[in-house]
């Protein structure tokens, strides 16, 4: 279907959006009346650009309190009115968007609603528009979709129909079944907006926490098969008020917008990019570094062994049972510190994968392969991370590490040892994109939004994962960008004992971060433990948290660069990620960057 999106759901000038916009493949645009009012170009002007950009203008908006007024107000409501339709022929749209009324003067009266919205109707006939009447979840009488309708309906005016709005209708909670009752010719527009479950005021709720379909908690793509199924064939619009998107560049927020229209056309039936093939698990986490030195201590502390070396690059290989780490020297990655750059995500069907990233519109990257090299598809999440796919011993799939010649050292014993989980953290204003971004290119499915308090800052944490655990990654913000404890990334590994993994990284030198005993305190009021397990987990700094499923027992290595490990045991089928515990992690971290420094 035809895709489009309000300018006020993207940042800058007039001509910033438009071209965004159309960049990112959208048909069409729907203009904000301030917008318009703040563009230098004249609607000639507005309407030529759209024309060059291969836009068109599918609606213009909005027009407010028209409905159920004292005659003298709606007198004045058709005075505005004819010059909006006049300035509308001007910019060669033809349909305007009239919010509900929320006027103090309009009255409860549906027939002199119908009778005044008719009378709108004639006059925009006259000038060749037609007029698509909106129910705001906060409309001072009118407000729900199918109370607009049956005015609409009464109205019985052939320029007169409905727009539908996804969170006007699904954050007031109404049943979208009864779309289908509504003939698809009269609905005129459907603007369509995901948002976060918040339980606040709905102005407040619709201004400032829209955002893209998948990026919130609506079922959006249901509310969609309705609107097919009443025979709806116009434009998938998008208007999304958020405080975010308004300062964040417009290029990277219309490709997120429709990404998000992609994956929703497809969960409704109306699109078939390439299939997702979710990864199965880490194939690797790729360190780059200025200086290995202090990475490779951390990694050889913690049993890893370096057991192979890139062919021709300054690549390592360090391993201990599945859990790999790469440390890239490479004279391009010299800049920033340590770092994680990549992450090898195990797929079964790596070009599958990778086709279907760049079908949602994922930056593919160039592949830096020497002649010989082992083909590697890759594409850059949000946060510029490379996402490698790639294969780990799949029978008729070429094997990343054939680029890799081993080193001959043993890697320890630890059958158990696996990647469990990697924390990235995101640019303050891709949050939402990220989460989109995994879950659509990636197939992984978002888990609970959690809100983690850091003594300087509050962050929020949401993992995205496969549903067997295979990959976990978890997404984080906030805090203040120069904020370095808040925005370390951590590579979490798994261990069937986590007691024995904690002593060894010790006795080989590895300072665990210390915890402080009020924390061990607490853990003695609210669980029971055996006879000497609390004072091991307060000797070696473990934290402790339990669930519905089984116990997470965890602790942290020291930071290099903007990296720290974490050594975490799962059992019983916890599935959380010590959510509970990350305050004091946060605060312990704090506390000992003076010392150990960055
Ligand atoms: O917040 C508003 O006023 C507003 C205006 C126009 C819309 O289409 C809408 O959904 C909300
Ligand atoms: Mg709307």
């Amino acid at each position: 279907m035809r895709t489009s999106i309000a300018t006020v759901s993207l940042s800058g000038s007039l001509t910033e959006k438009l071209t965004a916009a159309s960049l990112a493949g959208f048909d069409g645009v729907e203009i904000f009346e301030n917008d318009l009012l703040a563009s230098p170009l004249t609607p000639e002007e507005v309407r030529a650009r759209c024309a060059d950009l291969g836009l068109t203008i599918d609606l213009y908006q909005p027009m407010r309190d028209v409905e159920a007024l004292p005659e003298e107000e709606f007198a004045r409501a058709l005075r505005r009115a004819r010059h909006k339709f006049e300035l509308m022929r001007r910019l060669g749209a033809d349909t305007v968007l009239v919010c509900s009324s929320v006027s103090p003067h309009a009255v409860d009266d549906d027939a002199l609603a119908a009778e005044q919205l008719s009378r709108l109707a004639d006059l925009a006939e006259d000038h060749g528009v037609r007029v698509a009447y909106e129910a705001l979840a906060w409309g001072r009488h009118i407000s729900t979709y199918d109370h607009a309708w049956h005015v609409v309906e009464s109205a019985g005016h052939p320029a007169l129909g409905t727009c539908l709005d996804s969170f006007h209708i699904l954050s007031r909670g109404s049943d979208p079944k009864g779309i289908e009752v509504i003939p698809g010719e009269k609905i005129f527009f459907l603007q369509l907006a995901d948002a976060p479950l918040l339980a606040m005021d709905v102005l407040q709720w619709s201004r400032h926490y829209r955002c893209f379909p998948g990026q919130g908690g609506f079922d959006v793509a249901g509310l969609l098969r309705h609107v097919l199924r009443a025979g709806y064939d116009g434009p998938l619009s998008l208007e999304v008020f958020n405080d975010v998107f308004r300062q964040s560049e417009a290029g990277p927020t219309a490709v997120d917008a429709q990404r998000s229209l992609l994956t929703l056309q497809e969960t409704a039936g109306l699109a078939a990019p390439p299939a997702p093939a979710p990864p199965t698990g880490v194939a690797f986490a790729e360190l780059v570094t200025p200086d290995a030195a202090p990475v490779t201590a951390v990694l050889g502390a913690l049993g890893f062994a370096r057991t192979a070396r890139h062919r021709g690059k300054p690549v390592d290989l360090w391993q201990r049972g599945d859990a790999r780490v790469l440390v890239n020297t490479g004279p391009a990655e010299r800049r920033d510190g340590t770092r994680l750059a990549a992450v090898g995500l195990e797929s079964p069907d790596p070009a599958g994968a990778a086709g279907r990233a760049e079908a949602l519109l994922a930056p593919v990257l160039p592949r830096r392969r020497a002649p010989g090299d082992a083909p590697l598809e890759a594409v850059a999440a949000p946060d510029g991370t490379e996402l490698f796919f790639c294969a780990t011993e799949r029978p008729g799939l070429p094997d990343w590490r054939a680029d890799f010649e081993d080193t001959g050292a043993p890697a320890e014993a630890g059958a158990a040892w696996r990647v469990d989980h990697l924390s990235l953290t995101q640019p303050w204003h891709q949050f939402d994109e990220a989460v989109l971004f995994h879950r659509g290119v990636l197939g992984l499915r978002p888990q609970e939004s959690v809100d983690v308090a850091d003594p300087y800052g509050l962050l929020r944490s949401r993992a995205v994962t496969t549903d067997d655990g295979g990959v976990r990654i978890v997404l984080t913000v906030g805090a203040a960008p120069t904020d370095d404890t808040a925005h370390a990334q951590h590579i979490a590994l798994a261990t069937d004992d986590v007691v024995a993994a904690a002593r060894r990284f010790r006795a080989a030198g590895g300072p665990l971060l210390p915890i402080p005993g009020n924390y061990h305190d607490d853990l003695a009021a609210r669980f029971e433990f055996a006879d000497g397990e609390l004072e091991t987990y307060r000797e070696l700094g473990i934290l402790y948290d339990r669930d519905a499923h089984g116990t997470f027992r965890h602790c942290y290595t020291h930071t290099v660069g903007r990296i720290f490990f974490e050594l975490v045991q799962r059992d019983g089928g916890y599935r959380g990620y010590g959510a509970a515990n990350a305050p004091v992690r946060l605060a312990a971290q704090h506390a000992v960057r003076g010392f150990t420094g960055g």
